[in-house]
């Protein structure tokens, strides 16, 4: 169903730039950009990380990190830091998540925007993101900028219901009640955006079944290829 992309980096980016309109909803960290390293603001280099809940993303992204060095951005854990915060968004997010629903898209975006533009790293991970069209849409206008590439970790979902109910992270979402709903949102909103990426040839498809190392023999590759050509 899916079709395996061939590696298709855009090198020459077009430059970053702020939706106007859009803008104006933030009152923090504008205009977009990074932190300079050696008197250099280098462009961003985004991989989206997809895949249905359990599918094993944050497993394989402390990976990813540890052997190419990207900065980690999990938008659960972000929404989910936010949750406990005194933010005016808590109880909103709580509900939302306690149902498997998507948090809307500006809130989710500002976290991400806030982390990335603290980070002075520019290689990012972001995983679990997007999860709607409308998320990539938002993120597209908001931050002026598109994923290199975009991986997606394919997983029976009798696996990831299994693995999901094993997790033990006393996560509120984390029972079989709002696994369903979960599912559910993945299938109808987040499978059309995996669709896109596929169609724009920046689509890998990783097999999420087996260990977590075999896994990961399947993801490497896809990043040597991807420094390879970055050199
Ligand atoms: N390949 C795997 N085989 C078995 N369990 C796994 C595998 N990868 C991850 N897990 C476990 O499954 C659960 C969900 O993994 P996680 O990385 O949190 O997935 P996601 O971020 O996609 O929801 C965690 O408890 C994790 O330890
Ligand atoms: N882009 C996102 C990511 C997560 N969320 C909300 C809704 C999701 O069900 C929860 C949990 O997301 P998370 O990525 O941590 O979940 P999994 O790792 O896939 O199990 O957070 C969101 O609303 N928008
Ligand atoms: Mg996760």
């Amino acid at each position: 169903m899916w079709r395996r992309a061939t590696l298709f980096l855009r090198v020459l980016e077009p430059p970053i730039h702020i939706n106007a309109s859009l803008s104006q909803t933030f009152t923090t960290g504008f205009p977009f950009h990074f932190q300079e390293k050696d008197g250099i603001c280098p462009k961003p280099l985004i991989t989206f990380v997809l895949g249905g809940p359990g599918s094993g993303k944050g497993t394989q992204c402390g990976k990813i990190v540890e052997t190419f060095g990207f900065k980690h951005l999990s938008a659960g854990d972000l929404l989910r830091r936010e949750m406990v915060s005194d933010s005016e968004y808590g109880s909103m997010i709580m509900n939302t998540i306690g149902e498997g629903r998507i948090v809307p898209s500006e809130v989710t975006v500002k976290l991400i925007l806030r982390e990335m533009e603290s980070s002075d790293n520019h290689k990012f991970l972001i995983d679990g993101f997007p999860r709607s069209q409308e998320n990539r849409i938002a993120f597209e206008q908001i931050i002026g900028a598109e994923p290199h590439m975009v991986l997606f970790f394919d997983c029976p979902e009798e696996e990831m219901v299994k693995r999901v109910l094993s997790r033990n992270q006393g996560r509120i979402d984390d029972n079989i009640n709002t696994i369903k709903n979960r599912l559910q949102v993945f299938e109808s909103l987040n499978l059309p955006v995996i669709d896109y990426y596929a169609k724009k040839g920046k689509l890998y498809r990783i097999n999420a079944v087996g260990t977590v190392d075999e896994i990961f023999e399947h993801v490497r590759p896809v990043f040597e290829a991807c420094e390879h050509e970055a050199r």
